[in-house]
């Protein structure tokens, strides 16, 4: 099955426009000489700088995202939020700068498994052809193997997923069939397919309701705290991102802020695959 869902590429719009970024705690910028080895950089942001065409975005942008870091990424209406996500994940360019992931510049990273993606909450025709277990597949094809057939481990992985998001009655539904919230934990299985280390989610919790936030919010601590899982979020939901990162914001660049939580439960640096140790959480 070749279903893609979520755009695996953009063209890239280059152009101009400045913001500057100034680090409200440099401990962002330089680990301490002794940095364990499961607290290393996950995204590092040097000097990013976008435009679309004549309209500038942002200018200068640093910041690094450490293993086992929740990041809440703050910011109005236009502010660049999405833009520099769709940058780490590849789809845009930076117009300047450089953005590494892992540790290896983007231009030369081939470990895109290692990343699970969620992007604005998409709004499917009821028609779109493609069940839920289509596109929870999906995630597992990756840049290189669109065309490759699934195989019985990848239907098993799918199999995790959905049950670890209480999704697996809804596998053979369409997707457009489903409600926002609904549509949601399929996105989020799909992103946690590929067991990723690092979590990007934009506005994860927008258009449903404030239970089903409440527990899909929770989902993700659970995920950060006890499975070493690294998180980039956008959020609207300023109430929610600061009960959990706190007021003050570890960074900030022009329109955007970086408030940061990071996760002190597991101080060993064992590493799990995270749809086996949820399930068997229950
Ligand atoms: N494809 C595009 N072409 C031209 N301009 C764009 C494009 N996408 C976004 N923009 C503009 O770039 C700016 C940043 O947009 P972006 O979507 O990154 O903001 P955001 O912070 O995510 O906003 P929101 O909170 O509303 O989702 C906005 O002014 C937007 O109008």
């Amino acid at each position: 099955m070749t279903t893609t869902v979520v755009p695996d590429s953009v063209a890239p719009d280059p152009n101009v426009a400045p913001v500057v970024a100034v680090s409200l705690n440099d401990s962002n910028e330089r680990p301490p000489a002794s940095t364990p080895s499961c607290h290393r950089e996950i995204v590092s942001l040097q000097d990013v700088t976008f435009s679309y065409g004549s309209q500038h975005v942002m200018d200068n942008v640093n910041f690094v995202v450490r293993e086992r870091d929740f990041v809440g990424l703050i910011g109005s209406n236009g502010a660049g939020k999405t833009t520099l996500l769709r940058m780490i994940v590849g789809l845009l360019r930076p117009t300047s700068g450089e953005i590494k992931l892992f540790g290896t510049p983007m231009s030369r990273f081939k470990e895109w498994q290692l990343i699970g993606y969620v992007p604005q909450r998409n709004h499917f025709n009821p028609l779109f052809p493609a069940t839920v277990r289509e596109v929870v597949l999906s995630g597992l094809y990756g840049r290189r193997k669109l065309l490759r057939r699934s195989t019985k481990e990848d239907h098993l992985r799918a199999e995790d997923a959905l049950k670890t998001l209480k999704i697996g009655d809804l596998a053979e539904k369409r997707i457009g069939e489903l409600s926002g919230g609904q549509q949601q934990r399929v996105f989020l299985a799909r992103a946690l397919i590929n067991n990723p280390k690092l979590l990007i989610l934009d506005e994860p919790m927008s258009g449903i309701d404030t239970e089903t936030q409440n527990n899909f919010f929770n989902l993700l601590l659970h995920m950060h705290k006890k499975h070493n899982i690294t998180f980039l979020m956008v959020s609207h939901d300023l109430d929610m991102v600061r009960s959990y990162l706190g007021e003050a914001p570890r960074a900030k660049s022009g329109k955007l802020s970086f408030h940061v939580r990071h996760s002190h439960d597991l101080e060993d640096c064992v590493e799990t695959d995270l749809l086996h140790s949820l399930r068997q959480e229950g």
